[in-house]
C-alpha cells in the first residue's frame, strides 16, 4: 500500500483551492429551483442564461485564488477563462445532478432537464457525460482540483506563454494524482479515468453554442457577458 505524503506546499495548495471552490458556489441553488417548479422553455432558457452568467462571475473569483494565476500574463488569464468557462459550467452542472438528494429527486431533476427546451440530439451526450462523472464518486477536493486543471489548460486558443500555464497545471495534476490514490486506493486507474473525463467534457463543450441556438424558444436573448464568453449572438 503506497504511503501518500503531501509536501507543505501541496497541503497549502489543496486548502486554498478547496476553500475557493467552496466559497464560490452558485448563489441560488439551480437544482432547488428546478425541483420546485416545471418551467416553460422560455423560463428555462432565461434561468440557464442567468445561471451561466453567474457561473462565469463565480469562475473569475475562483481563478483569483489559484496560486500563480494572477502572475500570468493578463491576456493569458483572459484566454484561460474564456477557454474554460463552458467546460467549468458543464462540470458544475454534472456535480449539481450527482449531488446526494432525497429519493426520487434526481429523477424529477432529470425529467425537468429533458423537458427544459434543449433539443433532443444533445440530451444523450450531455446525460452520458453527467452519468460518467457521477460514476466516479469524486470527493469535493477532487472536484475542485479537476475544475482547476480545466482552467489551467495550456493549449487554449490565444494563450501566449503556454509553459507558464503548464507549470501551474503540473502542480495541480501532481496533487490530484496523490488525492486519487488517497481516496480511491482500490482503483489504481482512477486518476487516469478522471483525466479521461476532461476529453469527454471538451467534446460536449463543442456543442454548447448549438445547444443554446437550438433551444426551443422564439427569442434567444443573451447577457453581454455570455456573448463575450460563449460563442453566441
Ligand atoms: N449554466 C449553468 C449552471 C451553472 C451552475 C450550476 C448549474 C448550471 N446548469 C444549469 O443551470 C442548467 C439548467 C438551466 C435551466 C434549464 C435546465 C438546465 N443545467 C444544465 C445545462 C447547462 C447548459 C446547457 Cl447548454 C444545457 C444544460 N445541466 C444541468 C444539470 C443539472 F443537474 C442542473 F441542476 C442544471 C443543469
Amino acid at each position: 500500500k503506497e504511503k501518500i505524503e503531501f509536501t507543505t506546499e501541496q497541503q497549502a495548495l489543496m486548502r486554498v483551492i478547496t476553500d475557493a471552490y467552496n466559497k464560490h458556489q452558485i448563489p441560488q441553488d439551480v437544482t432547488k429551483k428546478l425541483l420546485q417548479d416545471q418551467y416553460s422553455t422560455e423560463e428555462n432558457f432565461l434561468l440557464l442564461t442567468e445561471m451561466a452568467t453567474s457561473q462565469v462571475q463565480v469562475l473569475v473569483e475562483f481563478t483569483k485564488n489559484i496560486p500563480g494565476f494572477l502572475s500570468l500574463d493578463r491576456e493569458d488569464q483572459i484566454a484561460l477563462l474564456k477557454g474554460s468557462a463552458v467546460e467549468a459550467m458543464f462540470l458544475r452542472s454534472a456535480q449539481a445532478l450527482n449531488k446526494k438528494m432525497p429519493i426520487g429527486h434526481t429523477e424529477v431533476l432529470e425529467e425537468r432537464i429533458h423537458k427544459s427546451g434543449i433539443s433532443e440530439e444533445f440530451i444523450k451526450p450531455m446525460f452520458n457525460f453527467y452519468k460518467s462523472i457521477g460514476e466516479l464518486h469524486m470527493v469535493l477536493e477532487e472536484q475542485a482540483l479537476l475544475t482547476t486543471i480545466t482552467i489551467l489548460t495550456p493549449d487554449r486558443p490565444y494563450v501566449k506563454d503556454q509553459p507558464a500555464v503548464e507549470r501551474l497545471q503540473e502542480n495541480v495534476l501532481d496533487l490530484l494524482r496523490k488525492m486519487c490514490v488517497l481516496h480511491h486506493p482500490q482503483e489504481p486507474q482512477y486518476f487516469a479515468r478522471l483525466l479521461g473525463r476532461l476529453t469527454e467534457l471538451r467534446t460536449l463543450s463543442h456543442y454548447h453554442a448549438e445547444m443554446l441556438a437550438s433551444w426551443k424558444v422564439n427569442n434567444h436573448k443573451f447577457t453581454p457577458l455570455l456573448c463575450e464568453i460563449w460563442d453566441v449572438q
